[in-house]
């Protein structure tokens, strides 16, 4: 089974988990979209009502074209369970999010979600955080300053681009600083720094947060009870 294949399986699986008239958080990346399609198909064939609270314009575009209503966060009065993606997941169930950008939306979708659960391939199991970058969503004005901070850190900062070489700019048109820091120690103190940044609206370090871990592997879906 490839990456792909994998991935495909826990977006199928982890559509079990959505009943009627739930609502919905809907997170962002390639495992995601198996998800978001899978989800389409079942509200067809099941005819069910379900609200999605969307992480991106892409994901937004791409549930619309399923057929899945839409909310904002601020327009629901909770969110029953979120499922998304997640770049890398530490033994002790801690992750890092945001290699598609979205980690701002993403981060206040789950922390307004009564359960959050993740769909990743098993590649994205570590044993300690670091190895992905971590990205940093700063706004642009002062955005250089920041990141020479991190470069006096020693956090090897880069401005993620685009690929005609532009700053890349997120759905709230801030940049992405990643940090390439190999292996994070200290997950909690390093959060709690980047974020008392004057410029940092976010960071992609998403802790305490998971309830659920669905893991693609070539056996079938692992369920993993995080908390
Ligand atoms: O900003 C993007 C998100 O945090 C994604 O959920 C994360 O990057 C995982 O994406 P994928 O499923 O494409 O590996």
């Amino acid at each position: 089974m490839n990456q792909d294949q994998l991935k495909q399986q826990v977006g199928n699986k982890a559509v079990d988990l959505i009943h009627d008239q739930m609502i919905v958080g809907l997170g962002t990346g390639s495992t995601v979209k198996y998800l978001v399609e899978a989800l389409g198909e079942k509200i067809k064939h099941e005819n069910l009502t379900i609200t999605g609270v969307v992480t991106s314009k892409a994901t937004a575009a791409l549930a619309q074209k399923c057929g899945i209503s839409l909310k904002t966060v601020d327009q629901v009065d909770h969110i029953d369970l979120t499922i998304d993606g997640a770049d890398e997941i530490s033994s002790d169930y801690q992750g890092i999010k945001g290699g598609g950008a979205a980690l701002l939306f993403e981060k206040i979708v789950a922390t307004n979600s009564q359960k959050n659960i993740w769909i990743v391939d098993q590649s994205k199991l570590v044993d300690k955080l670091g190895k992905f970058p971590l990205p940093v969503e700063v706004i642009p004005y002062g955005s250089q300053k920041i990141f020479e901070r991190f470069v006096k850190e020693d956090y090897q900062p880069t401005f993620r681009l685009t690929s005609t070489g532009q700053k890349k700019k997120t759905d709230s048109g801030n940049y992405i600083i990643d940090l390439h820091l190999q292996q994070i120690k200290h997950p909690h103190q390093l959060a709690l720094k980047l974020k008392r940044q004057v410029g940092v609206v976010e960071q992609g370090l998403f802790l305490d947060l998971v309830n659920m871990i669905i893991v693609g592997t070539v056996d079938g879906p692992k369920i993993i009870q995080a908390r």
